[in-house]
């Protein structure tokens, strides 16, 4: 099995995590709390309150299993195009394989990295919503210290089916919206290359940028409701499960609720993608 793919996977997903990592955060906490007015504010105040490190609360973990998570998803999308279409990463810019493969691969990686990523995504998300200004002397500390007495306070108190709490909406999430993220990033690439050759720097920069957006617009209904039931749980549980989840939102905030944070999730979606894309091609041509 080849393993370039899953080492590039994960060295590019690493490179995209921390450039993209402030918008997350704010992303979070316009989904999941009520407090904010829109990006600008939310921006403000945690700049304010917890200065420029609250954007980057949670980011360790990611980091961790960003390893895991993005060699998985690359690899194991590379690995199912091969057993689908008998080619190897080399050959398919001479042999294109077609998008229905290129969909069912990414599904695939979406769904089996979907699994590996839900407790990483737990803990960033707990992490990313706690507002108290960090290590301030005098002040109350936070409920978790950080990742780790978070994952092991989880553990003790909602048990290790804690640690999978709102995996059910995070593999709903991903597992189509991941064959859109490749479908895109390889339709953008073929429209834009002469046949047979290599796609250009600036054509993987902007094709792994819309991939990123479309996937990400296509994914944020679930988004939502993933952080929500990721929240949920932390003191009194609200939420029966995803479905009750969905409705309770709507009938709270109405369908808008669905579209919370798609902006500054796509202002996130296009250099993150676009970079991880840029070095995953770069990386298995270097190494090819
Ligand atoms: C499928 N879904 C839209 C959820 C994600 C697609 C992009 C994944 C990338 N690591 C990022 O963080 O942007």
């Amino acid at each position: 099995m080849p393993v370039e793919e899953f080492v590039a996977g994960w060295i590019s997903g690493a490179l995209g995590l921390v450039l993209g990592h402030p918008f997350d955060t704010v992303k979070v906490r316009l989904q999941t709390q009520t407090t904010y007015r829109g990006i600008v504010d939310c921006m403000v105040k945690i700049y304010r309150h917890e200065s420029l490190l609250g954007f980057f609360k949670g980011m360790s973990f990611p980091i961790a299993s960003i390893a895991v998570v993005n060699s998985v998803l690359f690899g194991v999308y590379s690995n199912t195009l091969l057993v689908l279409t008998a080619t190897s990463h080399q050959e398919r810019r001479a042999q294109p394989p077609s998008y229905t493969h290129i969909f069912l691969a990414g599904c695939t990686g979406g769904f089996l990295q979907a699994y590996c990523l839900a407790p990483f995504d737990l803990i960033k998300v707990r992490l990313q919503n706690q507002t108290e200004p960090m290590a301030q002397p005098g002040s109350p500390p936070p409920q978790y210290r950080g990742p780790v007495h978070c994952a092991a306070s989880i553990f003790r108190e909602e048990g290790y089916r804690g640690l999978f709490r709102g995996a059910w909406a995070l593999m709903l999430r991903d597992t189509p919206t991941m064959g859109i993220y490749f479908i895109t990033y390889e339709g953008l690439c073929r429209q834009y290359t002469p046949e047979g050759q290599n796609p250009s720097s600036a054509t993987v920069l902007v094709a792994g940028g819309f991939a990123g957006i479309a996937s990400w617009v296509a994914a944020t209904p679930l988004d939502v409701i993933k952080s929500r039931m990721q929240m949920d749980g932390l003191r009194r549980r609200v939420y029966q499960g995803v479905l009750d989840c969905m409705v309770s939102s709507v009938r709270q905030e109405g369908l808008g609720v669905f579209f919370r944070g798609v902006t500054i999730n796509s202002a996130r979606a296009f250099p993150v993608n676009a970079v991880t894309f840029l070095s995953y091609e770069y990386l298995l041509r270097w190494w090819g």
